[in-house]
Formats: C-alpha cells, structure tokens, sequence
C-alpha cells in the first residue's frame, strides 16, 4: 500500500521533511499564493474576445450582479421562482428588445442580443435557458415564422413576460427526427379553426420549457393537414400555431394537459414539462404563416413547393437559439478554467525539494497540460462564436446580400460551433472540477452545478451528433454539386487532377506539418508560425476525409433506400469526423482572422501562442490520423506532443492573465476555495521567468 509520504516524495524526489508552517483553510489546506495577472495584457487580450459587441458585453456585465449567479442549496420551486424573478429583471432592463425588429418593438440588435445572452452563461444556465425559450424560442418563433398582425399582437407581452411560453417541437417519439413528428393541425372548414391533436402516446410533446408552471401559451410544432374538396386529405408537412395552454389562474385549458417533469439532472430553474392535445381548436390566425397559409377556405399555399425545402426553410430561421446555447456553453466553459486555473495558482500540493515550499498545482507538468490547452480552445472557440453572431446579425440586417450558399453555410457554422463549443464546455468543466480536487466538488465553488446544468446542452437545440453530421451532409452537398455539373470527359479530368493534386498535397501537407513542429519545437525558426500554413495544413486534412467519405458514399448512389442507408451508416463515424475536421479548420481561420485584427503587439504574441498551442492540440488529440494518412512520423508526433508541453509551461506562465481576459464579474470568484486562504508570491513569476529566460 502506498502511504502519504510516499507519493510525496514520489512527487519530488529528495525533498525535504513536508513543511508545517503552512496555515490555511481548515477545509482547503495550505492555501499560500493568488497568482496576479497582468492589466494591460489583459486588457488588450480581452479587445479581442469582447468583439464586435464589445458595448453590449460591457453594458451586461455592469448589469450582472451577484444575486444572479445559480443559488446553490435551494429548492427546485425556489430556484424556480428565483431564475422568474431574475427574468422579470431583464425584461426591465428592456435587454430582451435588443433581440426584436424594431417594428416590432425592439431595437433590432440581433448580435447585442445573443451577446447579452452569453453572458448569462457566466451566473446561472437557468436563467440563461429560461431567458431563451422565452425570448429566443417562443420570441423567436413568433417573431420569425409570424405576419405583422400577430408580431404585434404577441411580441410586446413576450418582451414584456405578461405572454410567458413555450417552444413546442419535440415528442416523446422523436426528437431529433423533427420532420416527422406526430401531432396534427387540421383545418375545420366548417368552423374555420384548426384542430391540434396528440394522436398517440408517443406525440405528446416533451422536455419544453416553460410547459410545467409558467408558460400560458405554446408555439406548437404539428403536421398540418387540409382537406380537398372531394374529402382526399393533404399533408402539407411541420408548421408552427400559437395555442394557449393555460388560463389566468394556472389552469390547463380544455383538451390540454400539462405534466411537471419536476427534477432533472441540472437546470432546476427551469420548469420542462409535457403537454398532450385533445382535439383543442385555435383560430385560423393561430397559424405562424410566413412559409405556409390557409384561406378561410381551406386552401393552402405557401412560397415554397418542396415540403422538405419549406420545412429545413423555417427551421433555419430559427438558429438564433443554436447559437446562443453554444454561446452559454462558451461562457460557462471559460468560468470554469478561471475558477480552475485560480484555484491552480493557490491551491499547493508537496513541497520542493529546494525551497521546500509547497508547489501551486500549476507548477506541474501535467495540470499544465490539462489546463492550458482548454484555455487556448476558449479563445479560438470565442473568436469563432463572435463569427458566427456577426454572420447572423449581418443576415438577419440584410438578408439579401445573403446568396443561398452563404446562408447554407451559416446555418452549417451554426451548428457545427453548437455541438464544438457544447461538447468542448462538458468536456473542460468536468476537467476543471477534477483539477480543483475535492474543493471542486464542493457545491459552493460552483463547477459542479455548472457540470449538471451544462450537460444537456449537448442533447438540446439538436443532439451533438446529428448536428455534427449535418455539417458534413452540407460539406458533402458541396461537394457533390461541384462534381454534378460536369460531364464524362470533365469527370475523368477532374478525377485525373485531382488524384495528381492529392499526391502533391499529401507530400506537401506533410512537409508543412513536420516544419511546423520543428519550429515551435526550436524557436530560432519562425517562419512556419505563418498562420497561412498552419490553416493549410488543418484544411489538408479536413478535405482528405471529405474526398475519401465521397467516394464512399458515391456507392450508394443509384442504390434503393435500405442498401444506400447501408452504404451511408458504414461511413458515419468517417462523416462525423470529416464535419469535426472541418469544425477545427473553420475555428482556427475565425480565430487567427480575430488576431490578425489584434492592433496590440504583446497581446497580439500572446494570442499568437495561444493559436499554436490550438493547432497543436488537433495534433496530439488526432495523433492516429496523422500517423494512419502519413502526415507525420512517429518521430515528429512525440516532437509535437513535446512542443504542445512546452507552449503549455510558457503559457501557465500568464494563466493568471489569460483567464482575467475573460472578464468574468468579479463577485463569480467570491467562492470558499478561493477566498478562505493567505497570499504568497504569485506563480506569474515562476513559470513565466523560465521562457523569458
Ligand atoms: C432539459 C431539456 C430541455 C428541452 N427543452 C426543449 C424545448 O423547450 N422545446 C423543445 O421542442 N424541445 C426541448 N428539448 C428536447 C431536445 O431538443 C431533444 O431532447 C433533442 O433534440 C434530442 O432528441 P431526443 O431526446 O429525442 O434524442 P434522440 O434523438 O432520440 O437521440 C438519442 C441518442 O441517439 C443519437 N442519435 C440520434 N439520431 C442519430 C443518428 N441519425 N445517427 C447517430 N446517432 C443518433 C443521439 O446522438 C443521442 O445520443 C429539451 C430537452 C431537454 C433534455
């Protein structure tokens, strides 16, 4: 059995006897040094990541207050009623206008609002979430799928909280698979009204927001169905009705029933819930027609004639609230390395075998590398999410100077980014936990409520995998189209060329990568640290898996359903990892356009590390693909796993500073493990004086 003292000196070999004279908090230990960040660095670091919305960040930031942050201890009804009265804060604060047009009653600020909305992710994900089915979803339904007439009818009381409600998509039957959900919405031309019904079990609508306490009215997702007039029904696919759910008291109305999901695994501010239809009839009006009206009637007509063009229409107008859980995500991921990486610089464990001085957490080697490559994904993710915002805002501006190509692609960037910065923000707050030991599992420091509310933002908004997946589908699309429109003979040229030009490129990709390495290993050459390159060579690999997937998936064509499908689901993991790729190279172009841009020259190196440390990262994590497709040596894998270490101890040397460049409020830090200690000089100066050596 391994004692105490053995891991000691394990840990530092020769070291002398554990010194006692450390005093701290009883619960934390031998708390002795804070780690001070640098301002001015901070300061220019943070331009860069405040954005183009650096205004609105600024404005919400000096609004956030501590009675914001996630109550921890309390009931589910009271986190509930908490995170309400919070929203009604809000909507004072006349926050949720920025996101509305503003002829209808907002200042139409699409970027200030989704910006706002991310800083929420900062205090507490139920707020955030709440704040967003009611503005983002709900809002955002009526606001995008709705006439004049019933924007402003509804959206000064969605604004203003007096219409509380709920987005009504998902059933129990299919979530993911939206398209073909179950609930009817049958127009009676007799009354003039449609008919919304569950007509199984499995179409009862579930997980929704605001369904089990405070919603009174639902934008509902249903299969609409007319009549003609020889009686032969007609399917025209999903479209979205207002129905009210609930009257004045809190009663279910007729034929509606509602059902409590009560406690999750997270998110207990926000009250999900199952709402089931029994034959409840709406006006006509009811129908949020933009893609698809009905006459009093009963003829339907819509500007689309394809049912699955009109359905993947509407739903893209609706990305707004994938990008804000991406942007939460985001936010609660960078809150978590800054609670990590100060606990880091604290918290000391074994002492040195020379000063005999316990040594910060950060002093090692391994929490290094645990740490600092989150960070450096944290800037390139935020560079990339400030992108995206800025694509949406410009569209949702001027639409027109959107070709149908470019808002493919954004729609695509948004969901890819969703399921990147989702999946990175569970990934690095269970990290961050870990990294603050047993005082970060203790509720009052926050990571693990972040932990539980954060999770499901892998499964909602669309499931991390799917959305994945529709990034390639997209790539993929693409790409068939450039193939399409030629003949034989260019087919056989283009196949010709194309197989030369991979040649060409896999040797050169290759020799880029090793050069690469070489330089960050042995600082004396830097011309590889050109950003040009380093994007080349993440696009290399990026387009070797879409090429060679295509050629996969070209089998299937001509196939009949269940042999494509076969041909397809054999190459899905290759999809999903050609859409990750693309995901990497897409963020490092965002992120090395946001420093390119950067006017301030030490904040400008830094960031320069920090994008090398991000490349390198790919690398380490993708090492069996660079070694299967001949990109790299085993050699120059192990030179770049040792070039990652060594830009993770030169960063650890300004931790302090990355993390106060996210600009979290203060009072966050207001938290047992960081505040019940002594102070002692700063790690800034220990691992940052061994690069600048
Ligand atoms: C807390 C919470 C709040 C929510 N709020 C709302 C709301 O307000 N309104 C609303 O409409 N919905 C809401 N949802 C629903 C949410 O959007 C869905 O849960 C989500 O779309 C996933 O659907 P699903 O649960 O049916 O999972 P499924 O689609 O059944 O997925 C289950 C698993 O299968 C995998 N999978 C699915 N399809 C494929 C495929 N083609 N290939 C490979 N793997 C696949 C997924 O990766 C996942 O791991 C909420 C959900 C939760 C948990």
């Amino acid at each position: 059995m391994t004692s105490q003292t053995d891991v000691q000196n394990a840990a530092a070999p020769g070291a002398a006897a554990p010194q006692t004279t450390h005093t701290g908090h009883p619960h934390y230990g031998r708390i002795t040094t804070t780690g001070q960040g640098d301002p001015a660095l901070a300061a220019g670091l943070q331009k860069v990541l405040d954005g183009r919305w650096a205004d609105a960040r600024r404005m919400t930031r000096e609004a956030m207050t501590p009675d914001m942050l996630n109550p921890i201890g309390v009931t589910m009804e009271e986190h509930r009623a908490h995170v309400l009265d919070q929203m009604r804060r809000l909507a004072d604060s006349g926050m949720p206008g920025l996101g509305f047009r503003t002829e209808d009653g907002g200042t139409g600020d699409t970027g200030g609002a989704l910006t706002s909305f991310e800083m929420l992710g900062h205090l507490d994900l139920s707020l955030m979430v709440k704040a967003g089915v009611q503005w983002g979803l709900f809002g955002g339904a009526i606001a995008n799928l709705g006439d004049a007439e019933t924007r402003g009818k509804y959206l000064p009381g969605v604004m203003s909280l007096d219409l509380m409600g709920c987005f009504a998509m998902t059933e129990l039957g299919g979530g993911s698979d939206v398209q073909n959900l179950e609930t009817t919405a049958t127009f009676d031309t007799e009354t003039g009204e449609f008919v919304v019904h569950s007509p199984t079990p499995s179409s009862e609508k579930w997980y929704i927001g605001n369904a089990a306490r405070d919603g009174s009215m639902a934008a509902v997702f249903a299969q609409l169905i007319t009549h003609a007039e020889n009686g032969e029904e007609l399917r025209h696919g999903v479209h979205c009705l207002l129905v009210p759910i609930r009257d004045e008291a809190g009663n279910d109305l007729p034929g509606v029933t509602t059902t409590d999901h009560g406690h999750k695994g997270g998110l207990l501010g926000v009250d999900n819930g199952k709402i089931m239809f029994d034959h409840v009839r709406v006006p006509r009006e009811a129908l949020l027609d933009r893609f698809g009206a009905v006459d009093a009637d009963g003829q339907y007509s819509s500007p689309i004639d394809s049912v699955g063009a009109r359905f993947f229409t509407m739903l893209g107008t609706l990305i707004r609230g994938r990008v804000s859980v991406g942007a939460a995500a985001g936010a609660a991921a960078r809150t978590s390395l800054a609670l990590a990486v100060r606990y880091s610089l604290i918290r000391r464990q074994f002492d040195h075998p020379a000063t005999g001085k316990g040594i910060p957490l950060l002093e090692y080697r391994e929490h290094q590398r645990r740490l600092m490559p989150r960070v450096a994904r944290a800037y390139a993710y935020a560079c990339a999410q400030n992108a995206i915002v800025a694509e949406l805002h410009d569209f949702e501006k001027n639409p027109e100077a959107f070709d149908a190509e470019r808002r493919r692609e954004m729609e695509s960037h948004a969901a890819g980014i969703k399921a990147t910065v989702t999946g990175f923000a569970n990934d690095t707050i269970i990290e961050a936990r870990l990294a603050c030991g047993g005082a970060g599992y203790m509720a009052e420091n926050l990571l693990t409520e972040m932990r539980a509310d954060c999770d499901v933002f892998s499964t909602f908004e669309g499931d991390n995998v799917v959305l994945t997946q529709l990034v390639a589908k997209e790539l993929l699309g693409a790409y068939a189209a450039e193939f399409g429109d030629m003949d034989q003979r260019e087919t056989v040229a283009f196949a010709l060329t194309t197989a030369v030009d991979v040649v060409q490129e896999k040797a050169r990709a290759s020799t880029l990568w090793q050069k690469l390495i070489d330089t960050v290993t042995d600082r004396e050459n830097t011309d590889l640290l050109d950003r040009a390159n380093q994007l080349e060579l993440l696009v290399d690999r990026e387009e070797h898996l879409l090429e060679t997937v295509a050629r996969r998936l070209r089998k299937a064509q001509g196939e009949d359903g269940s042999a494509a499908f076969k041909v397809f689901n054999s190459a899905q993991d290759h999809m999903l990892q050609a859409g990750r790729a693309h995901m990497d190279s897409w963020v490092f172009a965002r992120f090395a356009e946001a420093v390119d841009a950067c006017e301030d020259p030490e904040a400008k190196e830094v960031l320069g590390t920090l994008c090398d440390l991000y490349v390198l990262d790919i690398v380490d994590r993708d090492k069996g693909w660079f070694l299967e497709h001949n990109r790299l040596t085993t050699e120059r894998t192990k030179a770049a796993t040792a070039a990652r270490n060594r830009l993770c101890t030169k960063l650890a040397g300004k931790a302090r500073t990355l993390v106060d460049a996210f600009a979290i409020p203060e009072f966050v830090f207001d938290v047992p493990m960081l505040t019940d200690g002594g102070v002692d000089a700063p790690l800034e100066t220990t691992s940052g004086a061994d690069e600048r050596g």
